[in-house]
């Protein structure tokens, strides 16, 4: 008996885009060896391409893929695709709880799933609300929703935990972790700090970009921004590009709605390097060297504070708003007029700018992960037997 140990109890991860990844990473990466848990990682592929590359760059090769990518596919189809896929893995793996991170269809069809099969749903990142249904839909509607679903709450800033409260979750089953996001964030930014020769190959990759002149960074791609409002922050973008001083990076989402309107409107025009989706290492590389980020992203509002860069949001409301608070972010919106004026106002002010370039960490201090393990070990963990003098279980 002196050997012997119980068996191991299964976490089962589900995760169907690069974000989700990113923010569930470290969480797995912890959980690694633990000595009362197995780790079920479980891909949705709700972004096939985006996802494959998120995972590998982290070293995690998921245990299932249910593949349920489709061509022009809708939320709804996503979460029905979910839904009907994990009805077996959870009676085949029997969990002792669900982990869903954010806001997407897989996380909420996710928590749905483990919610009918009687698994504790765990959620990560709980608690944003931006306060309006259509800002960002439907991912306000499904943090809502499975905040419902969930038994257990990781809130990554008290805020969060407050909304929580109000929504009537229980204090005892809410608890403030940081953002595993900025866990990912430090352990990639100090292995390419350790990491001269891969820094020096992504400088070669981006060696159009020009030592004197400064980088801006956009991302977008959210669904409420489709259509005229892109078309406003494309606008905007070739008034900067005139600008001799400026070197405007685009990695271009591969949603048709984004790609089409950015490479028709973008592609060809001096000063706006177009790029795909970039490897997560190489955007944090780009992020640490850019003077300024434009960006729908919920993820790199919560990054670019951490290494001082400035961020305008594309959006006319957040959930996030500690960057807001901290001084650190600026709501701009899609207007084109608005959003060159907050540009211009940054880059053209050097004072201006360096009130808004302080490093700060309002979304968590790299460390969520850890605490995170300590309640599930709590929580989920089971009885943990010691070993007795004699060799036995105590
Ligand atoms: C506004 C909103 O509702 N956003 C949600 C969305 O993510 P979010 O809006 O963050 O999704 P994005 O696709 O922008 O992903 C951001 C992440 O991708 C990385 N990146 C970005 C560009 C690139 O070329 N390469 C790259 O690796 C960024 O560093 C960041 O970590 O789902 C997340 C996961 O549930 C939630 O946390 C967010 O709340």
């Amino acid at each position: 008996m002196a050997n012997w140990s119980p068996p191991r109890r299964t976490l089962l991860f589900v995760a169907g885009t690069r974000p989700e990844v990113i923010k569930l990473a470290p969480l797995i990466m912890a959980l690694e060896g633990h000595p009362q848990f197995s780790c079920v990682v479980c891909a949705s592929a709700q972004h096939r391409d985006l996802l494959d590359a998120a995972f590998a760059g982290f070293g995690i090769v998921p245990d299932i893929d249910l593949d349920i990518m489709r061509a022009h596919q809708t939320p709804l189809g996503v979460v029905a695709g979910v839904l009907a896929a994990l009805e077996p893995v959870l009676a085949h793996h029997r969990p002792v709880a669900l982990i869903v991170q954010g806001d997407t269809a897989t996380a909420f069809a996710a928590a749905q799933a483990g919610a009918y099969a009687r698994v504790p749903v765990v959620h990560v990142e709980a608690g944003l609300r931006s306060g309006d249904d259509n800002e960002p839909f439907p991912e306000e509607f499904h943090r809502r929703a499975i905040a419902q679903f969930a038994a257990l709450h990781f809130a990554p800033t008290p805020s969060a935990r407050v909304a929580l409260l109000a929504e009537g979750i229980a204090a005892d089953r809410i608890h403030v972790s940081g953002n595993t996001g900025i866990d990912a964030l430090h352990a990639t930014a100090a292995a390419l700090a350790r990491a001269p020769a891969v820094t020096a190959l992504l400088d070669s990759e981006f060696a159009m970009l020009g030592p004197a002149r400064r980088l801006l960074l956009l991302t977008i791609h959210r669904r409420e921004n489709h259509g005229a409002r892109l078309a406003s922050v494309i606008a905007a973008v070739r008034l900067l590009a005139q600008s001799d001083a400026l070197d405007i990076v685009v990695p271009v989402h591969p949603h048709p709605a984004v790609s089409a309107a950015v490479q028709c409107g973008l592609g060809g025009v001096a000063g706006v390097h177009l790029v795909p989706p970039l490897d997560y290492p190489a955007f944090i590389h780009l992020l640490q060297r850019a003077a300024l980020v434009l960006t729908d992203s919920g993820g790199v509002q919560e990054e670019a504070p951490a290494f001082g860069v400035p961020v305008l949001v594309l959006r006319e409301t957040t959930e996030r708003p500690e960057g807001i608070a901290a001084g650190v972010a600026r709501l701009v919106g899609t207007d084109t007029t608005a959003i060159v004026a907050g540009v211009r106002a940054l880059l053209d002010a050097a004072a201006a700018h360096q009130r808004m370039a302080r490093a700060s960490l309002p979304y968590g201090d790299g460390h969520a992960a850890e605490r995170i393990v300590a309640v599930l070990t709590r929580e989920y963990g089971g009885k943990v037997l010691v070993k007795s003098a004699s060799g036995g279980q105590g």
